[in-house]
């Protein structure tokens, strides 16, 4: 747990507890003994600490943390404190790997701390919903002062080894062998003072200007958290740390037992553990088919089909963890577009050396050897079918064939192959560079192998893959439909879009359903539903009811602002200036961006773009989502016409359109629904039940195997706000199943023919017999 050892003067305490050195109140009772068996032993006079195998500890034991061995932990934490905090030798730190949360604050409470060049230290308790209780909140501002302590423990950010030494957090960077160096190192500072050397003895920097830094911040970090308690629960302890220390220790006590104890903070550590467990797939048809006994294929080379917005993105994904790239586009024009994307995002990412993995090219046959292609062209079922059928011919026998479908059916994709058992869904989200989940799709056919090198894949490259069924949709987009339905279903009965965004955004969520489509553009919906015949490019299908389809209730709006050209912001043809909009549309439309000033002509930009969101990255080729976001803002200040809002220059708060709300009205009128007033409760309810009751309806398909992983999909893919753990988390621990159920019920009996609000079988089932989602997935009920 903690191996004692000495060297002359010098005792060593090495944690070991692998993987990653983590405190169990094991490992801080033994770091408690050795640090007292040192203090006892006249012969030594300085105290190394260090971890064991890759890493300085990593904090405390989640598992520990949030069980039954909470309370020896937490005293055990004490003990350590106190006699770190107290003792008469030269404490050393030495740090290599992650120091994070509690091993971080160790090394803040001990006398010196020496660093490793790749080590990395950081607070990342508030992604846990917690706060950093072992004095972190108290020491941190009293060496970087309170104005940074705020932003590296807010932002739970990690701390360069190179970095740290500039703010002060470590006292030297070791180049050569990190033990032999520490050890002379406290040999070095052996009888020296101790006093100044206590951060717990210092005061705060800048501890005359706190209530002002704390103004400061305080509204960025409420628009930020969204929501989560631990970020301004972090301040208040911070705040405290210009009083005595003592004082300051005891508050932060205090505040930590408050997040421990709060709903968030197990929903977040739920998040923690689900965002690992994911890769513990079964195989839904056969559960001995699984992560332990499927075996992956090695993919070293990587073909990409289509270089637009999500061939690029994918393609720099896979350049950087390494992979060989071989970027197939039949448009010259598109591929140099592409090509530039590429180089310019690799180059901000000091990764340049990444471009030679890249070969680029107009010609199939380039993509004999790969050993995988990812298709990524234009979302129509026949082009697919029709590349597919040209990849089988093409690559080698054992190359397995994956398409970036976001919802078309992978059996029917595969039926154009030979090799039905190497095709598979790869659904990435956009930017695909940035967006962490990889939703991988089995199809009837998919064969163990196939789904566990797709599953490697994600891992590779830094994604969170989680397996699904196959069916319209997959898992995230086919609960999406009955969100959006609702949203739609709001605005015929007295909603504006502006309130369903807001309850929406306030819950949690950072865009409501119509800013969202502002930014994506109304047509993708559109196209697809024509596709399925439920409109057509003229109008409703002729003899169909305005508000019914196939039995099912319909509203047509959206559908009516994409036959008068508005198809959201990427036209130029918002709710905002129709006239006008239209107008412009034979003339070239001009946008400026604030991001760098540059001008686009954006008729000309749109002959190569599909989608609003690929026209942003297309035009400014975002690798983060602060800068996709600072886009996406410019883009609506400039160009203000959008689907339902509009922007003042400068700003990005949708304001109501009236124009839209007119045209809301009139229609109302027209099909005799009646405007009432509607809670922002009710909102959140019927968009926010009826995704989840879809999600009842995927776990008792077995299109998803566990609540978990309809979770991480929504986490990770869709916004869905961290610290309310995911749909199936938030309903199930915040809600309650009982609740949903008499929710959908109440709902469903006011509204009969909206089919997504009647209960699913299954919610009803585990009510009747108190089932539980966790339960789902841990004994694979479904499988
Ligand atoms: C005066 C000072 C006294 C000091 C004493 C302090 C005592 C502490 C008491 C209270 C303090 C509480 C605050 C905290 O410390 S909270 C924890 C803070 N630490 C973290 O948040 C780290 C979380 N872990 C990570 O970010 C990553 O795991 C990382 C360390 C970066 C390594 O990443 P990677 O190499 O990708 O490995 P995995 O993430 O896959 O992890 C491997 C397996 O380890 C499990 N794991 C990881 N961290 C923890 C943890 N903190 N507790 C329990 N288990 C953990 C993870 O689930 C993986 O398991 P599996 O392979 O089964 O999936």
């Amino acid at each position: 747990m903690a191996e004692y050892s000495t060297y002359g003067s010098v005792a060593v305490l090495q944690v070991n507890n692998p993987p990653l050195n983590t405190f169990t109140r094991h490992v801080l009772q033994a770091l408690v003994s050795g640090l007292e068996r040192a203090q006892r032993d006249p012969a030594v006079r300085s105290i190394v600490i260090a971890g064991k195998g890759p890493t300085f500890p990593a904090g405390a034991d989640l598992e520990e943390l949030l069980g039954t061995a909470a309370a020896p932990l937490l005293s055990n934490l004490r003990m350590v404190d106190k006699h770190v905090d107290t003792c008469q030798k030269p404490i050393v730190c030495a740090i290599h790997g992650t120091a994070l949360g509690g091993g971080f604050e160790l090394a803040l409470a001990s006398h010196y701390r020496l660093a490793v060049p790749s080590a990395t230290l950081s607070l990342p308790e508030v992604h846990l919903g917690m706060l950093p209780g072992a004095g972190g909140t108290q020491r941190l501002p009293r060496v970087v002062g309170v104005k940074s302590a705020i932003q590296l423990i807010t932002s739970g950010q990690d701390i360069k080894a190179q970095q740290a030494l500039t703010l002060g957090l470590v006292d030297k960077i070791v180049q050569g062998d990190l033990l032999k160096e520490a050890v002379s190192f406290a040999r070095s500072v052996e009888g020296r003072p101790l006093e100044d050397r206590r951060i717990s003895q210092r005061t705060v920097p800048d501890a005359d200007k706190v209530d002002e830094v704390v103004e400061a911040t305080r509204k960025t970090i409420l628009r930020k958290a969204r929501g989560a308690i631990a970020p301004l629960t972090c301040v208040q302890a911070i705040q405290a740390s210009v009083l005595p220390f003592a004082a300051g220790m005891a508050r932060e006590a205090d505040l930590m037992t408050y997040l421990m104890t709060s709903w968030q903070a197990a929903a977040q550590q739920y998040v923690f553990f689900s965002e690992r467990e994911v890769r513990q797939w079964s195989h839904p048809r056969d559960k001995h088919i699984n992560f332990r006994t499927a075996k992956p294929t090695v993919i070293k080379s990587v073909g990409v089909v289509g270089a637009g917005t999500m061939g690029a993105g994918i393609t720099i994904s896979l350049l950087q963890a390494g992979l060989k790239v071989v970027l197939l586009e039949v448009n010259k024009k598109q591929l140099d577009k592409a090509i530039a994307v590429i180089q310019k995002t690799l180059r901000q990412k000091s990764a340049s050396q990444k471009m030679s993995q890249l070969t680029t090219t107009m010609d199939y046959s380039q993509l004999s050897d790969v050993d995988m292609v990812i298709e990524a062209v234009f979302e129509n079922l026949r082009l697919k079918k029709e590349v597919f059928r040209k990849l089988d011919v093409i690559t080698k026998p054992q190359a397995v064939l994956a398409s970036n479908t976001s919802g078309l059916d992978i059996d029917k994709i595969a039926a154009a192959t030979k090799r039905p058992d190497k095709v598979v869904g790869t659904h990435f989200f956009s930017p695909a560079n940035v967006m962490r989940l990889l939703e991988n799709i089995y199809g009837k056919k998919t064969s163990a192998e196939t789904v566990a090198t797709v599953m490697q894949l994600a891992t590779t490259i830094g994604k969170v893959g989680v397996l699904v069924g196959n069916c319209a949709g997959f898992v995230g987009n086919r609960m999406l439909g009955p969100y959006r339905s609702e949203a739609l279903f709001l605005l015929e009965e007295g909603v504006d879009p502006q309130d369903v965004d807001r309850a929406i955004e306030e819950f949690g969520f950072p865009m409501g359903p119509f800013r969202m489509t502002d930014l994506a553009g109304n047509d993708i919906g559109w196209r697809r539903r024509i596709e399925a015949r439920l409109t057509t490019e003229h109008g409703p299908p002729p003899d169909t009811p305005a508000l019914y389809r196939r039995g099912d209730r319909y509203c047509p709006l959206p559908d009516m602002l994409c036959l008068q050209g508005r198809l959201g912001q990427k036209t130029g043809a918002g709710c905002m200036m129709l006239q006008e909009a239209k107008d412009d549309l034979t003339e070239n439309i001009y946008i400026r961006f604030r991001t760098d000033g540059s001008v686009f002509d954006l008729r000309r930009l749109l002959a190569h773009t599909k989608t609003l969101e690929e026209l942003i990255l297309d035009l400014l080729f975002a690798d983060d989502c602060a800068l996709l976001a600072h886009t996406e803002a410019a883009l609506m200040s400039h160009h203000a016409p959008s689907m339902c809002n509009r922007y003042d220059p400068g700003s990005r708060t949708a304001l109501p359109d009236p124009v839209v709300l007119q045209m809301i009205q009139d229609y109302r009128q027209e099909h005799g629904f009646k405007k009432r007033t509607i809670s922002s409760q009710e909102i959140v309810e019927r968009c926010l039940y009826s995704l989840i009751n879809e999600g009842f309806h995927v776990l008792d398909e077995g299109i998803a195997s566990r609540a978990l992983d309809i979770d991480v999909i929504y986490l990770f893919g869709y916004g869905w706000p961290r610290h309310t753990g995911g749909p199936m988390y938030y309903v199930e621990r915040v809600i309650g199943l009982e609740k949903l159920l008499r929710s959908l019920e109440t709902y469903s009996a006011r509204y009969p023919n909206h089919s997504h609000l009647q209960p699913s079988p299954l919610l009803r089932d585990m009510v009747a017999k108190g089932g539980s989602l966790a339960a789902l997935g841990t004994t694979d009920s479904k499988l």
